[in-house]
């Protein structure tokens, strides 16, 4: 018998659920009601018992550090580009998204999808829109190990979020294996934030990360440092630090669970505030978007078909999250025309 404090071992609005019995049924079905708490409240929580493993993590954590720290002119020669992903010296203004005007995110980014390595036009069947998922994925060849340590964790990641989709079926009393068929092409990507050390203050309202919700279905986040600056917003408008956990992700779900779930599940807002003046610390953050196929459907699903949803006349995951990071990244001078 699992109890139920032996899955929700640390309460809150970020709980932290160890997935240590996921693997039997009657811990799959307190995990799912454990799960199910959390999305509908602060749409976060942390895991633990995960099964990935830390030293997979420290690589990849060893390996983007690495990056970060060459000289820009080497890792402008992977930069994001026309057609092409990579690294990009300005990592957007997330607040963008949700129409909000402030300077740049003060953080670096790489990002690779795991679409980004199927030839052209493959890639360039995955929407008649602009979307990062068709851009091709660009490599370092310093630090030698990046691409390889890439991969193996997207793919850890990949089989982690589908197990937790499966845990998200069983939370909302649909079939387990509900959610596979929308994810078989699934068009997920990892991006990795470098908050750089902050020499100079903030220009007023720039943040590390400025608020937004995630626009998929599920994020799963390692933060490297216990620094924090994650902070979640409670319903009732304050913002509250999420506790960093050793060894633990970050799950929260994005704008598609909302929808799918008829706001039974809230993709909540969040940001990452700067450090205090003149404490120069670093920070590397490693989201997980799990995005389903371009073309799967927005609408309410199962039980929850019928509900109230505003999605501004579109219709496919692959157009709401495409028009969102448009508008994130909207001054950079790439090739973006709209998702409509
Ligand atoms: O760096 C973090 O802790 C959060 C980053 C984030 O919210 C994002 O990249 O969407
Ligand atoms: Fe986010």
């Amino acid at each position: 018998m699992v109890e139920q404090q032996t899955v929700t071992v640390v309460e809150g609005f970020v709980p932290v659920i160890d997935l240590s019995f996921k693997d039997n049924a009657a811990g799959r079905t307190r995990i799912a009601e454990a799960i199910n708490r959390a999305c509908a409240s602060s749409g976060f929580f942390t895991i633990v018992g995960h099964g990935v493993p830390a030293e997979l993590i420290e690589r990849m954590c060893v390996t983007n550090r690495e990056f970060f720290a060459l000289p820009d002119t080497v890792k402008e020669r992977v930069a994001h580009r026309p057609g092409v992903s990579g690294f990009r010296r300005l990592g957007g203004s997330t607040a963008h998204s949700l129409d909000l005007k402030t300077p740049p995110d003060l953080c670096e980014v790489f990002s690779a999808h795991v679409t980004g390595d199927l030839p052209d036009e493959e890639r360039n069947c995955l929407g008649d829109y602009w979307a990062s998922w068709k851009l091709a994925n660009v490599w370092p060849t310093v630090p030698v190990d990046f691409e390889s340590i890439w991969h193996e964790y997207i793919a850890a990641m990949t089989e982690l979020a589908g197990d937790l989709m499966r845990l998200f079926a069983l939370a909302l009393d649909l079939e387990e294996h509900f959610f596979d068929r929308i994810f078989d092409n699934h068009v997920s990507s990892v991006a990795v934030n470098y908050y750089f050390p902050q020499h100079h203050p903030p220009l007023p309202g720039q943040l590390r990360r400025g608020e937004h919700t995630d626009w998929g279905s599920l994020t799963i986040l390692y933060q490297d440092t216990d620094i924090g600056g994650l902070q979640v917003r409670h319903g009732n408008g304050e913002w509250q630090d999420v506790p960093t956990i050793p060894g633990g992700f970050i799950v929260n779900i994005g704008d598609l669970m909302a929808l799918w779930t008829a706001g039974r599940w809230v993709s909540t807002m969040h940001r990452v505030i700067n450090p205090e003046l003149g404490n120069a610390s670093s920070r590397l953050s490693i989201p997980f978007f799990y995005l389903p196929d371009h073309d799967a459907a927005i609408d309410p699903i199962g039980s929850f078909a019928g509900g109230d949803h505003d999605t501004f006349g579109i219709t496919t995951a692959g157009q709401w999250i495409s028009r969102k990071m448009q508008k994130t990244f909207a001054e950079d001078p790439a090739d973006y025309h709209s998702a409509d």
